[in-house]
């Protein structure tokens, strides 16, 4: 039956000569295993290189999730953790983000003050929908419709911090809010992408650019932050300086507060507030707490890459590339490109939002609009093979939000009569994510999963040390597969 075998060209070339002596088999073993050991060695010569090759690639990650999400802050952690001294040189320039930050508290409340005193009548008619929450039901603890009594003392407060209205136009100019930048990443045809998205009683945020001019690295960039030092910078520094008493004083004032109670507005909970440190941050010579940098808000557009050469860690001397998008609506085309060739992706999504709308479309759900992304991402074939991790953040307002009295079961059916705390929510949250993952991933996968409150540098470094692991050792062995 070897007639096939034997009629094989490649078989006749490579058989043995016929009538072969034991010595002439001997030697052409031997020969024969001398040149399989060469090519063996050129093999793994070979693999060797495209390995040093692939292991000097930077190990490339991308934060996705929607906006205030925690990517940004994610990234914080991330430059905080294994890149100290690329950081202490950014913190100054955090400096005037917090000083907005700060001042838009302010404004926000003198807009819902001048609001309030000039149409009383909206306090005889209940609470006004306060863009946090998806019910009309006063906040747990508030008391009732009582009418608001505004004095003297406020109409004076709101006089004297007027000047911060200027201050926050200034410093928004600095940071850079041109609509200019915006036409870059608009989408084709979305006139939505030409202003960024803004609902009526929330306060308008600043954003990143997409090449870092608000960390101002060019000359003329350099020539014109230098000109706003000098007047524009200063200027709002002192009239700061100058409010810090009046700062604290309508934020601890007992109306203000009754006011955003009847509301609904959570203020503390707001991505940038500040003014519980307000005297703090008005010092002329304030300089910002890594704390501080890591709650400012500022709100990231397009996608920016950022490079780290891990200075501390088991990757030290690596080189790693972090992709920062922006998580808004009309940015999310921006993503796509960069699911090809990347090692791993970590997904944000707040859970604390269960009861809260989209910014950008006040008809959608977030928690709904993160499980749709989450969809989105395991599906996506590009990133068949790519780790994903889930980063269940906001745990810490989602505490405090569920002792506050709220209930996750008005908000979500499915959950039921299940208890109303952190863990049993996030953990029912998070075994909604894993079925999604099950259910869409184009090939089976294991799900990562980190319950996150990224505001807490210690607790997020010790998560971002197995994070780290995990990625690196998937980058290793993707250079095993090559
Ligand atoms: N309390 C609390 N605040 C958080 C947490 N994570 C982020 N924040 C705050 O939420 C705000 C928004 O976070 P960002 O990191 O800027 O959100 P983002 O996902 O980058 O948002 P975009 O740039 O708009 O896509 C910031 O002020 C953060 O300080 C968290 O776990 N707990
Ligand atoms: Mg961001």
């Amino acid at each position: 039956m070897g007639h096939s075998t034997d009629d094989d060209p490649l078989t006749l070339a490579i058989a043995p000569p016929p009538n072969e002596t034991p010595e002439e088999k001997e030697a052409r073993l031997k020969a024969e295993a001398e040149a399989r050991s060469v090519s063996e060695k050129i093999d793994e010569q070979l693999k060797a290189e495209r390995a040093a090759l692939k292991k000097k690639k930077p190990v490339k990650v991308l934060l996705l999730g929607q906006s205030e999400s925690g990517k940004s802050t994610t990234l914080k952690n991330f430059q905080l953790t294994y890149s100290p001294k690329s950081w202490a040189e950014e913190r100054e320039s955090w400096r005037i983000v917090i000083q907005l930050n700060i001042t838009r508290n302010v404004n926000m409340i003198l807009d819902l003050l001048s609001e309030e005193m000039s149409n009383p009548s909206i306090l005889l008619q209940g609470s006004v929908d306060s863009d946090e929450s998806d019910d009309d039901s006063p906040l747990p603890g508030s008391p009732s419709n009582a009418p608001l009594r505004f004095t003297d003392k406020h109409a004076l407060l709101k006089l004297r911090l007027g000047p911060l209205r200027g201050v926050q136009r200034d410093l928004e100019q600095i940071i850079g809010t041109s609509s200019n930048e915006e036409v870059f990443f608009a989408l084709p045809g979305d006139p939505q992408a030409l202003s960024p998205p803004a609902s009526k009683s929330r306060p308008k945020e600043a954003f990143i650019r997409a090449n870092h001019t608000w960390k101002l690295n060019n000359k003329s960039q350099q020539a014109a932050v230098k000109h706003f030092k000098e007047n524009k910078v200063h200027e709002a520094t002192e009239i700061i300086a100058g409010c810090a008493d009046d700062m604290r004083a309508i934020w601890d004032d007992a109306t203000v507060q009754q006011m955003l109670r009847k509301r609904r507005i959570r203020m503390e909970a707001m991505s940038g507030f500040f003014l519980n440190d307000a005297e703090r941050i008005a010092m002329r010579n304030y300089q910002p707490s890594d704390d501080d940098i890591v709650r400012a808000r500022l709100r990231t557009l397009g996608v920016q890459e950022y490079p780290i050469k891990f200075e501390t860690g088991p990757a030290t001397g690596s080189d790693w590339i972090l992709y920062d998008v922006g998580g808004s609506r009309t940015q999310r085309a921006a993503w796509f490109p960069y699911f090809d060739d990347c090692d791993a992706i970590i997904f944000l999504a707040p859970i604390s939002c269960f009861d809260e709308r989209l910014a950008e479309d006040r008809k959608v759900n977030r928690l709904e609009d993160s499980y749709m992304l989450w969809r989105l991402v395991c599906s996506s074939k590009l990133l068949a093979k790519t780790q994903i991790i889930l980063f269940l953040n906001k745990c810490d307002l989602l505490d405090q939000k569920l002792k506050s009295g709220i209930f996750v079961k008005d908000h979500v059916r499915s959950y039921g009569d299940r208890s109303n705390d952190a863990v049993t929510a996030s953990k029912y949250f998070s075994s909604h994510f894993k079925e999604i993952m099950r259910r869409h991933s184009p090939e089976s996968r294991t799900f990562r999963v980190h319950m996150t409150s990224v505001i807490d540098t210690t607790a997020t470094a010790a998560t971002l040390g197995v994070v780290e692991e995990g990625i690196l050792q998937g980058h290793l062995r993707s250079v095993d597969l090559i």
